[in-house]
């Protein structure tokens, strides 16, 4: 008997409606707050529209705008070659991952409970080490997720600025090298600002996952929302980035496909 062909099946499950498709992206809107760095260094564009025309003089029929954004503004993709630990690897950036790598499983480790009572909760390898006994081993070439539903919060309260800096959840370098060297991962994705805690700057390295992430060739999703609507195991996501020449991350579409019942 003829094996079901896996895109036939899942355009089935698609059109029967057995396939929840979860938008994990936030809108890109001014309004959207951007990773803020010490003032000494450069810093990431909001995201800026200005009208070319609108069904009028400057275009009777039609209407469009210029957008302009850093490649890390809103929920966005980052490259390996966005971090110096990465920037002699192969296929290190967006316009040059493999396609195959924009298509994969997900697992969501919940840290929403410890993120709601600390702002500086972190991500550590006994909580993977919970979570696996719970849900079975992270498979390799896996997505991993931080649910810290940081998404919920809005304006001064998603960067979280005090005197010394943003306050916010992210994984120990401990937890991000074992992510990496002993399971294999492909990326890992988070409703921060950024993929490493807001004080990531005061760990060894400093900012872990990214060092760690780029080194390996891995990827970073960043700034996503409704991770709370994810199983912690079972569920696949898109994540494509713009084909930028060189580019070290862009913003992209982020969509999870959730089986249901
Ligand atoms: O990749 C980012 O958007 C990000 O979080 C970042 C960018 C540049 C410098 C430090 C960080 S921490
Ligand atoms: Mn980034």
């Amino acid at each position: 008997e003829k094996l079901a062909n896996p895109v036939e099946l899942l355009s089935s499950a698609l059109l029967s409606g057995g396939v929840e498709v979860v938008d994990l992206t936030h809108t890109l809107d001014p309004d959207f707050p951007v990773i803020v760095l010490p003032p000494e260094f450069g810093q990431c564009a909001r995201f800026r529209m200005e009208e070319i025309s609108s069904y009028d003089h400057r275009g009777p029929a039609w209407k469009w705008n210029t957008f302009t954004c850093s490649e890390h503004t809103g929920t966005h993709f980052d490259a390996p070659i966005h971090w110096i630990s990465g920037k002699d690897l192969p296929n290190n950036t967006v316009d040059s991952i493999p396609p195959e790598h924009f298509v994969g499983s997900v697992v969501v480790i919940d840290c929403s409970e410890g993120s709601a009572q600390d702002d500086d909760f972190e991500l550590t390898p006994e909580i993977i080490a919970a979570w696996e006994a719970e849900h079975g081993r992270i498979p390799p070439a896996s997505w991993v997720f931080m649910r810290t539903d940081w998404s919920k919060r809005s304006g001064a309260a998603y960067l979280n600025m005090r005197d010394d800096g943003p306050h916010s959840p992210g994984p120990t370098p401990e937890a991000i090298k074992f992510l990496i060297d002993e399971r294999g991962i492909r990326g890992f994705g988070t409703e921060t600002v950024g993929t490493d805690a807001g004080q990531g700057a005061h760990y060894t390295p400093p900012y872990p996952a990214h060092f760690y992430l780029h080194g390996a060739g891995k990827y970073g999703l960043q700034c996503m929302c409704n991770l709370d609507q994810l199983p912690a195991t079972g569920a696949m996501i898109f994540c494509a980035p713009l084909k930028i020449k060189g580019g070290t991350g862009s913003p992209l579409r982020v969509l999870a496909l959730v089986p249901k019942g």
